[in-house]
């Protein structure tokens, strides 16, 4: 079942609340954190009600699930800004506990080794965040990628890199490879919340309704996960039968 409601807005009011009831009845949770532009309402509204309802993020950890080769945290492009500059630094994160991706590593295959060993250290994910890219990948794990991988470096498809250049300026090249946690990462997380807005996602969607599992549409592993849930605005479900979907109005008031 798709969980879809009328607007962008709706979508980010649920899923922030999502997150921020996890929050608040585990304060030391593991989160898992993905970028682009789905997650900015997303980002803005979790921001909204956590400072309207005092809520504590000191002890929260939190694993993004990609970064840039080559992009120094500060690069406006890279994940590092995106975070910072859209969540991080309105909310007293204790920085301590925030794991991004280093786009800058010296010997990426340890790197990203280690990158998925801290999150078994720290006991697993336990609620993923996850934005799904036009040809199906979650993380930058691309058409392909196989389901048993763990954080890697990954040559990001030209695809990907016409639908990330609109984040870029004109002069600006799109990164050719990035950091991406694996399917497997992705996969270990206790719960995981897949989001998709606009129109432009409504092709997307209608792969995972008529795809068997196959890497070749790496989202369609989500089926195999015990508790996977995704949450579309109306315009990203135009294109599956309306029976595969769960339709709401308004996020439910119980949640608020
Ligand atoms: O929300 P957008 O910008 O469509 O991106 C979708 C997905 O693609 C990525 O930006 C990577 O290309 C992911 O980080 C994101 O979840």
């Amino acid at each position: 079942m798709f969980i879809v409601f009328p607007d962008t807005d709706h979508v980010a009011q649920y899923v922030s609340t999502l997150f921020i009831q996890r929050i608040s009845q585990q304060p030391d949770v593991i989160l898992g954190l993905a970028t682009g532009g789905t997650m900015e309402p997303i980002y803005a509204q979790w921001v909204k009600q956590a400072l309207a309802r005092n809520i504590d993020v000191s002890q929260v950890s939190t694993f993004n699930l990609d970064e840039y080769v080559g992009l120094p945290a500060q690069h406006p492009q890279s994940y590092a800004a995106y975070m910072e500059h859209h969540l991080l630094r309105h909310l007293a994160f204790d920085r301590s506990r925030i794991h991004i991706p280093d786009g800058l590593a010296h010997d990426l295959p340890a790197y990203c080794q280690a990158y998925s060993d801290t999150i078994r250290d720290h006991g697993g994910i336990a609620m993923q965040l996850l934005g799904v890219g036009s040809n199906g990948h979650i993380g930058f794990n691309e058409p392909g990628t196989p389901f048993d991988s763990q954080c890697h470096v990954v040559e990001l498809s030209e695809r990907t890199r016409i639908d990330n250049s609109r984040f870029f300026g004109p002069n600006e090249i799109v990164p050719a490879s990035a950091i991406t946690m694996g399917m497997r990462d992705i996969m270990d997380a206790h719960e995981i919340i897949l989001v998709a807005t606009g129109s432009s996602k409504a092709a997307t969607i209608a792969k995972y309704y008529e795809h068997e599992v196959s890497p070749l549409v790496p989202f369609t592993i989500l089926k195999q996960h015990p508790k996977a849930h995704i949450i579309l605005d109306a315009a990203a479900a135009a294109l599956v039968p309306s029976n595969v979907c769960q339709f709401y109005d308004t996020v439910p008031a119980a949640m608020l």
